[in-house]
C-alpha cells in the first residue's frame, strides 16, 4: 500500500526512528542528501557523467541543511558548487548547523537575497531549492520571492531545477500555495521534486504535481508507521476483476435512471460503463416520452418505462435490482422526484450532477435521506452547491501552512453525507463517513487531461454503479472505478470523446489480468 502522509506524520515517523534509535537526525539528512543526488543523477544521465555546475539555496531549516549535504555530495563528485544561505548559520537546527560546518570546509557560503544574482556560467546545470519544505508555516515574503524571480529573470537555459523534499511555497499537506501577507503566492517550478520516506498530499493535491514537475521518492531507512488517518494513493485494484463462472443475476443488476427526451445520452453512457465493467444485466429507467429515442440507440441494455416515484419504488420490489445510478442527465425535477425513493429502497445507489445539483437548496433533506451504500460523485461546482461552507474554505487564499486540503474537506463532507464521497479531478478525493481517505492521481506519468471531456464523469458514475452490482462495497467500488476510469483513457490517449472510455474498457480489464 502506498500512503500519503501529512508533514505532522512525516515528523512521528522522524520522532519514532529517534525514540527506537534506529536513526539520528544527521544520519537522516545524510541518507535525504544523497536520495536527492542519485535521483538527479539517475533523472538525467549526462549529468552521471561528467561534473557540471549546482547553485545551491539553502534555508534556516532542516531543508537548508539537506541542500547543505547535497553541496557537499556534487562537490565531491567535482562538480562547481554555489551555495546560498537564508538567514544566519547561527539560527540553523542543530544538524542543518553540522553540515553547514562541513559544507564550509570545502567552499563557501553568500548570502541571500543575493548581492548578485547568479549566472549560469555554463551550458548545463543544477538549480537546488532547499529552502523550505515540510516546515513551510507562512507564504513566502517579498525577499525570497525576489530570490526566485532574480534566478528566473536569468534564464538558465538547459539548466534542471530539483526541489529538495518540496517546491518552496507550497504546502506538504494541501498542494496549495501558500498566500504571504502582501497577497503573493511565490512557489519555486520544479522539473524534479525528491521527497523522502514516502510522497507527501501536497505533491498529488491540488496545484502540487504542477509545481513539483517529476516525483521522486528516496527511502531513508524509516520504518512505515501504521496509524489510521493515513491516506492512501490509489493504484491497481487488489479485488479480482474477472468472473468467475456464475449466471448473469449472479453478477448483478444496475438500473440508471435517464432524463427525458433529447437527455437520454448521459444516462445511456453510464450504463454502457456499467455493462461493461461487468454488472450481469443493465436497465435503463425511462420516461415514456424518451422511450423511442432509446430504444433506437440500445442492444445490450435493457429499458423500462419509468415516470414517477411510485414506477419506480414499485420495479426495486424486485430484489435482484442491486444497484442504482442516478443524476446523469436526469433534470432536476426528475432528480428531485425520484431520488428519494431510490434512496428509500436501501440499494446500493450512484448519486451524481442532477442528483445532487437538485438538492442544493436543502441538502440536509439528502444527507438524512442518505445511506451507507451510497457513494456521492460531485466535479468541484456541484461539491460547491452541497457542502458550500466546505468549498468555500479550501476556495479562499491558504494563508497558514500547513493548510486546509481537499481531503480534509471530502473527509468531513463524507461526515455530514454519511456516505462515501468523490470528489473528481486530476486529484480525485475519495473519502468514507468513518474517515478512511484515498487520493486517485490522474497526474505525473498518469496525467490523462483529455479526461475534461464531457461526459466523462457520467462514464465513472456508470463504472461505480457497475462495481456494486457485481458487490463490491462503495469505498472500494469509487476507487476501483476511478482507477479503471483514467486507465481507459490512458489506453485510448488523446482525441477522447466519453464514447471511447466503456470500449476501452475490455483492454484495461485484460491487462489487469480479468
Ligand atoms: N522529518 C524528517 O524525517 C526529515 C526531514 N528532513 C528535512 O527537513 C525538512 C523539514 O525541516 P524543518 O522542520 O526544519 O522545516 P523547513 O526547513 O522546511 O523550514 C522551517 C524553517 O523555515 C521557517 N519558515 C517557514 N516558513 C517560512 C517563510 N515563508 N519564510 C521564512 N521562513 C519560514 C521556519 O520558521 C523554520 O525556521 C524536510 O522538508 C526535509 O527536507 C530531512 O533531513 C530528512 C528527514
Ligand atoms: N485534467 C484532468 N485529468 C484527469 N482527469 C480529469 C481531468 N479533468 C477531469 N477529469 C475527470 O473527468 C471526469 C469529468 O467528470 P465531470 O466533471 O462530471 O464531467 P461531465 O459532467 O461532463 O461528465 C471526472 O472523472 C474527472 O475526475
Ligand atoms: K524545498
Amino acid at each position: 500500500m502506498t500512503v500519503l502522509l501529512t508533514a505532522r506524520q512525516m515528523r512521528d515517523a522522524e520522532q519514532a526512528a529517534f525514540a527506537s534509535g534506529a536513526a539520528t537526525g544527521a544520519e537522516l539528512m545524510e541518507r535525504a542528501g544523497e536520495g536527492v543526488v542519485s535521483a538527479l543523477l539517475n533523472s538525467w544521465g549526462e549529468l552521471a557523467v561528467v561534473p557540471s555546475r549546482a547553485i545551491i539555496l539553502c534555508g534556516p531549516g532542516n531543508n537548508g541543511g539537506d541542500g547543505f549535504v547535497i553541496a557537499r555530495l556534487l562537490a565531491r563528485r567535482g562538480w562547481a558548487v554555489r551555495v546560498f544561505l537564508l538567514g544566519q548559520a547561527d539560527g540553523l537546527p542543530p544538524d542543518a548547523r553540522l553540515n553547514h560546518d562541513r559544507w564550509c570546509t570545502m567552499g563557501d557560503v553568500r548570502r541571500l537575497p543575493f548581492d548578485t544574482p547568479p549566472q549560469p556560467e555554463g551550458p548545463s546545470g543544477v538549480v537546488v531549492d532547499a529552502l523550505f519544505g515540510t516546515g513551510l508555516t507562512r507564504g513566502l515574503g517579498p525577499e525570497v520571492a525576489g530570490v526566485l524571480e532574480s534566478l528566473e529573470a536569468q534564464g538558465f537555459e538547459g539548466w534542471y531545477r530539483v526541489a529538495v523534499d518540496l517546491p518552496s511555497g507550497l504546502c506538504a499537506d494541501s498542494g496549495r500555495r501558500i498566500t504571504a501577507e502582501d497577497g503573493t503566492t511565490a512557489a519555486f517550478r520544479a522539473d524534479l521534486t525528491v521527497s523522502f520516506h514516502a510522497a507527501k498530499l501536497g505533491h498529488y493535491l491540488d496545484e502540487g504535481a504542477e509545481f513539483c514537475g517529476a516525483l521522486a521518492v528516496a527511502d531513508i531507512g524509516l520504518s512505515p508507521e501504521a496509524t489510521p488517518e493515513l491516506v492512501r494513493l490509489v493504484q491497481a485494484p487488489a479485488l479480482p476483476l474477472g468472473k468467475r463462472g456464475g449466471h448473469k443475476f449472479d453478477h448483478g443488476h444496475a438500473l440508471v435512471l435517464s432524463g427525458g427526451f433529447g437527455r437520454t445520452g448521459a444516462a445511456r453512457l453510464a450504463a454502457r460503463a456499467a455493462l461493461r465493467v461487468g454488472a450481469g444485466l443493465v436497465t435503463l429507467g425511462v420516461p415514456g416520452a424518451a422511450q423511442m429515442e432509446v430504444a433506437a440507440q440500445i442492444t445490450a441494455l435493457m429499458m423500462r418505462r419509468i415516470e414517477a416515484a411510485d414506477d419506480l419504488a414499485q420495479m426495486l420490489e424486485d430484489r435482484r435490482l442491486n444497484a442504482l445510478c442516478l443524476g446523469p442527465g436526469l433534470g432536476a425535477d426528475r432528480a428531485r422526484e425520484l431520488v428519494p425513493a431510490a434512496l428509500a429502497a436501501g440499494r446500493a445507489t450512484v448519486l451524481d450532477a442532477d442528483a445532487l445539483s437538485a438538492f442544493s437548496d436543502a441538502p440536509d433533506a439528502l444527507f438524512s435521506a442518505l445511506h451507507p451504500g451510497c457513494v456521492l460523485t460531485p466535479h468541484g461546482g456541484e461539491f460547491a452547491r452541497l457542502f458550500p461552507d466546505l468549498s468555500a474554505r479550501l476556495s479562499g487564499p491558504a494563508r497558514r501552512g500547513p493548510a486546509v486540503s481537499r481531503v480534509d474537506m471530502v473527509r468531513a463532507a463524507a461526515a455530514r453525507a454519511g456516505c462515501t464521497v468523490l470528489l473528481k479531478g486530476p486529484d480525485t478525493v475519495i473519502a468514507a463517513p468513518d474517515g478512511d481517505a484515498a487520493v486517485h492521481a490522474a497526474v505525473y506519468e498518469r496525467a490523462t487531461p483529455w479526461l475534461a471531456t464531457a461526459g466523462a464523469g457520467d462514464v465513472l458514475a456508470g463504472l461505480i454503479c457497475g462495481l456494486m452490482a457485481r458487490g463490491v462495497d462503495p469505498w472500494r467500488a469509487a476507487q476501483t472505478a476511478t482507477f479503471l476510469h483514467v486507465e481507459a483513457a490512458r489506453h485510448h490517449g488523446p482525441g477522447l470523446i466519453a464514447e471511447d472510455l466503456p470500449e476501452a474498457l475490455p483492454a484495461v480489464l485484460r491487462g489487469l489480468g480479468a
